[in-house]
Formats: C-alpha cells, structure tokens, sequence
C-alpha cells in the first residue's frame, strides 16, 4: 500500500484509512530498517573492533593470515618473484617484514641473572604485622596479592645449563593496591661483597674470561683474594646448597638490610625470608652432571609441569627484625650484607605464605620483559643505608632502560595493576594512551594532587664524605661458625671444592696462600686441611 497525499483524497473515510495503512507502512520499514542495521552493525563488529579500545592480542586473532598492519596475506609460503625462479622483487612487503621482525626477535639479555623461569600466585598474610609497618598490602592476616616470580641462575647466558654452581635468583614482584613491590633476593643469605663499587669488577671476575670466554677459577679466586668478606658467601657457594636441586627445592632471602615504616612512623630494619615447603634439596657433582646432561633446562622443566599437575610449590615469609636505636649491641654491622642476623638472637618472625599456582602464559612477555629492581617499593617498605643495597636502587632499573627502553614499566608485566598517574611521558615505545592537555605540574586545569604523605625512616644523617671500609668488618667469624655447624662429610666435600679450585694452574703461590690463611682465619683446622691437600704450610 502506497501512502497517498491527503489533500488528493475527496471521500473522507477511505482517506482516513489511507493514513492509518500509511503510518503502519512507515513503521515496518523503520523496524525492517534497524533490524538490518543492527544486522550490520554485529556482523560487522565481529571483523573489526572499537579502534579506540583495541589492544593488540592473540584474543582478536583474525581467521586468516595478515601483516602487522592488519592487510590480508593471501601466501604465506612463497616470495613473490619474476616468473616462477626470481629473482625477488623488493616490493614483497610481507615478506620483508617477516625477516625484519624476526632479526629483531632478540633484546639483549640481562647482564646478570639472563638465565631464568617464572611463574604467577598470589601471597597470603597470615600474621599481623601491622604495628611494624604500614604497607597495605601487609594490612592483616587473610589479605591476598597477585604476584609474578622469577628465579634464575647468576654468570651464565639466558641458554646456560640450570645445573651449574651458582647463586639462584629470587625475585618476586607484589601487584599491591599501593604500587608494585618488588623485592628481589637470592637463594642465598649474604652477598660476595659489602659495597656496590666493586658489583662490575666482580661480575667480570665471575665471568668467562673475556678472551676463552670460559669461566676460569684463577680468575675468580684472584679477585676476591683481595675481598675476605666473601668468605662467608663462599661457604653457601662452595657448600652442598651450591647447586640446589631445582628452583622448588631453595629458600629464598631479601639479601640486603631493608626498613619496615609503620603509621607512627617508627622504624625497624628488616630482613626477609622465604622457606620453602617442599624442603631444600641439592645436587651433589656427579648428580648433577646427569641432571644437566639429560636437559639442562631441568629447574625450569621441573617448576612448570609441577604448576601444570597441580602441585603449587610455596614458600612461608618470615623476617627479623632490629631496632635501629639497637644497631652498635653487636659485633658485626646490621648494613653489612656479608653477614647473617642470628636467629637464637634475633628470631624469625612469621608473616605470610606465597603460592605459586600458575605458569606464564608467554616467555618472552612474562620473562624476558620482567623488570626487578630492589628500588621498587611501597609506603611502609624503605630501603637502609646498606652501601649494596643504596646501588642496587639505581642500578636494575638503569639496565632496563637500556635493556627494554625508557617505557618498560608499561609493558604489561611490569605495570601497576592500580591506578596510576603522573606526567613521565613519551619516549619509544610509548603506548600508553592520553588525552589530557595538561601535562605538567601544578596546574589549576589539573585536578590530580599529591598523595597522602607516608611515613619514611626519621633517622637523621650527618657525617663527612667519605669513600671507605666500614668499621665493623669482622670478615671470619660466621664463615667459621658455619663451616663447623656442618657433619664431617659436608666439610670435606667443601674442602675437596677448594682444593679443586686452587689447583687451577693459573692460581699462584701468593693465591694460595692467601686463601690458606682466610680459611685458617675462619678455622684453623680447615684452613691446615686445604693447605695440607694442596702441599702448602698454612702462614698462620
Ligand atoms: C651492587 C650490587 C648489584 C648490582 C649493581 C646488581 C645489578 C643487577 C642488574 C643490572 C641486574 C639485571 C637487571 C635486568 O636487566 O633486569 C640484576 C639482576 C638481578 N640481581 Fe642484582 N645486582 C647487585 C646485587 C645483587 C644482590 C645482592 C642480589 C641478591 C639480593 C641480586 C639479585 C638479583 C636478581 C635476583 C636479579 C634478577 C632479577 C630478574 O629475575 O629479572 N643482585 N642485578
């Protein structure tokens, strides 16, 4: 039925029925209309999404092959060519693309620690400890947060065997309400040297020698013959614990002397545990030459088809805790991270368990692009005047502007999980999307202000510049007390470790007798047992 003009219409009844068939007419074809554009719209969704949402993701994965700007690739197999031998013409733009992604498909590695696994979980606090700090997500017992960890060996390349002697990384980045927390630790409780200053020199000694590119115990027992404050790393290093059986099998420490803050604004200083309930386990040599032999990425095999099965490996947290009026009551220096807090005297208190009960879903992305850094923490957490630590702030994140770019706490990995703002932008590789017009600070356009202010450590610094040794350096006597803690077989099988490592042709006399007068220093009787195996008189 057509609609008909009125005014043409002389019978007044039909003319009214005219109009009502008219305005039904006119509805159908406007509902007709927007079923077929809501047709449209869904059938078009599907294909494309909102541009102004859209995050490049596997979840949007088109059915058919594309470049990277979204063109369809209509073959996939063969380069386009003068007649069907070539040569190739240049303007195969896909399949430039394709090369020039994949030369770029490696970023450096991270000049310590380049070999690692990691998986997700959550921690659980399950004792208060909210009269010693005032961190969120310590808030109380039952509190819950997502975390990433990475564990990871020391020296050797990101392809290295897993079964090496070496200390194991531990690193744990919490997604708090307040900001990430990372706190990024080792399996073992002190470090080789007590001041930041020599971390390179170090690294370098540890290394492989730059012209074999073999790591050479020469070189190793050179350098630290200059540093006896890392005997007591060496008697973890040397000891059974030297390769643990798998990243499931080791505890895990802070390392460093941290400060814990609460609302008061009272100040401890801290140290950080993690035990594990799995129990810790080593490879002894011969066990581990099979281990590694038959796979040597066993620890990283190990962590994620334990995660897979559904056995989640987790740790307890514990920390000690000193009162900075208390740190002259002992004979070692609370900063020094050469030296360990007695547990009879300071014991450990619990605080929380960490569950590791997911594996990552992408290597390169939850792994490679992980950023730590000792830095990274939160109202309630501080950092101390430990000389290591104090470099260690600057120094992680330093090497991941070099090593992912200036942007990499927006990779998703690294970023917040909270609100966040501030106006540190651009650079390469921003993708972070803005659209305020302010971008600096203060402005009355603005209505982002400061935080709350939280308490930091009230302690007040004075003192000349120095550049110098600390006072209390008590180099000898934990590394004897632990070497006598163990049974008599896990004190030769230290002993055989040392002679091996000081019968390096290239280690000479002078070496020699240093280290024979360190140990001898430590204990008597071991430094006599190394001397005697090695036809040496200890000098002391
Ligand atoms: C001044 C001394 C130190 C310096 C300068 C230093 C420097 C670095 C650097 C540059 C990285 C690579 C960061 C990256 O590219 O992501 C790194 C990684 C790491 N460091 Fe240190 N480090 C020091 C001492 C320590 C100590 C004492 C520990 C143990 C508490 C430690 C544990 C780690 C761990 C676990 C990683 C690997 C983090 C990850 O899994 O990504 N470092 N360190």
């Amino acid at each position: 039925m057509l609609a008909l003009p009125y005014i043409a219409r002389p019978n007044q009844k039909l003319t009214l029925w005219v109009h009502l068939g008219t305005v039904i007419d006119l509805c159908i074809i406007i509902v007709f209309n927007l079923i077929l554009i809501l047709f449209f719209r869904l059938s078009l969704s599907t294909v494309t999404m909102d541009p102004y949402k859209h995050r490049p993701s596997s979840a949007f994965n088109s059915p058919f092959w594309t470049t990277n700007h979204g063109a369809p690739v209509w073959n996939n197999n063969s380069s386009l060519t003068v007649g069907t031998r070539g040569p190739i013409l240049l303007e195969d733009y896909h399949l430039v693309e394709k090369l020039a992604q994949f030369d770029r498909e490696r970023i450096p590695e991270r000049v310590v620690h380049a070999r690692g696994a990691s998986a997700k979980g959550f921690f659980e606090v399950t004792h208060d400890i909210s009269h010693l700090t005032c961190a969120d997500f310590l808030r109380g017992p039952g509190v819950q947060t997502p975390l990433i960890v990475r564990f990871s060996t020391v020296i050797h390349e990101r392809g290295s065997p897993e079964t090496l002697r070496d200390p194991r990384g531990f690193a744990v980045k919490f997604y708090t309400r307040e900001g990430n927390f990372d706190l990024v630790g080792n399996n073992f409780p002190v470090f080789f040297v007590r001041d930041g200053h020599k971390f390179p020199d170090m690294v370098h000694a540890l290394k492989p020698n730059p012209k074999t590119h073999i790591q050479e115990s020469w070189r190793i027992l050179d350098f630290f013959s200059h540093f006896p404050e890392s005997l007591h790393m060496f008697t973890f290093l040397f000891d059974d614990l030297g390769v643990p059986q798998d990243y499931r099998h080791m505890d895990g420490f802070g390392v460093n002397t941290y400060t814990l803050v609460n609302k008061a604004g009272k100040a401890v200083y801290v140290k950080y545990h993690w035990r594990t309930t799995s129990g810790v386990k080593c490879l002894l040599e011969d066990e581990a030459i099979k281990v590694g032999g038959a796979n040597h990425s066993h620890a990283t095999q190990d962590l994620f088809d334990s995660i897979a099965a559904g056995n989640y490996p987790e740790w307890k947290l514990y920390i000690q805790t000193i009162d900075p009026d208390h740190e002259d009551k002992f004979d070692f220096d609370p900063l020094d991270v050469t030296k360990t807090w007695p547990e009879d005297i300071i014991p450990l208190q619990p605080v929380g368990r960490m569950v590791l009960n997911k594996n990552i879903d992408n290597f390169f992305a939850e792994n490679e692009q992980l950023a730590f850094c000792p830095g990274i923490v939160v109202p309630g957490v501080y950092y101390s005047d430990d000389k290591m630590l104090q470099t260690r702030i600057f120094s992680y994140s330093d090497s991941q502007r070099h090593r992912l770019g200036p942007n990499y706490l927006l990779l998703p990995a690294n970023a917040p999980k909270c609100a966040y703002h501030n106006n540190h932008h651009e650079g390469f590789m921003n993708f972070m999307h803005r659209d305020e017009e302010v971008n600096y600070f203060p402005s009355r356009y603005d209505p982002v202000r400061h935080a709350e202010r939280f308490p930091i450590p009230p302690a007040i610094c004075t003192g000349r510049r120095e550049k110098c040794v600390i006072e209390k350096e008590n180099n000898f006597k934990q590394p004897g007390e632990r070497y006598r803690s163990w049974a008599p077989d896990r004190q030769d099988r230290f002993i055989r470790r040392w002679v091996e490592a000081l019968s390096d042709p290239r280690v000479t006399h002078e070496i020699r007798s240093v280290w024979i007068s360190y140990w001898s220093q430590a204990d008597r009787s071991l430094g006599q047992k190394i001397a005697s195996h090695l036809n040496l008189r200890p000098s002391i």
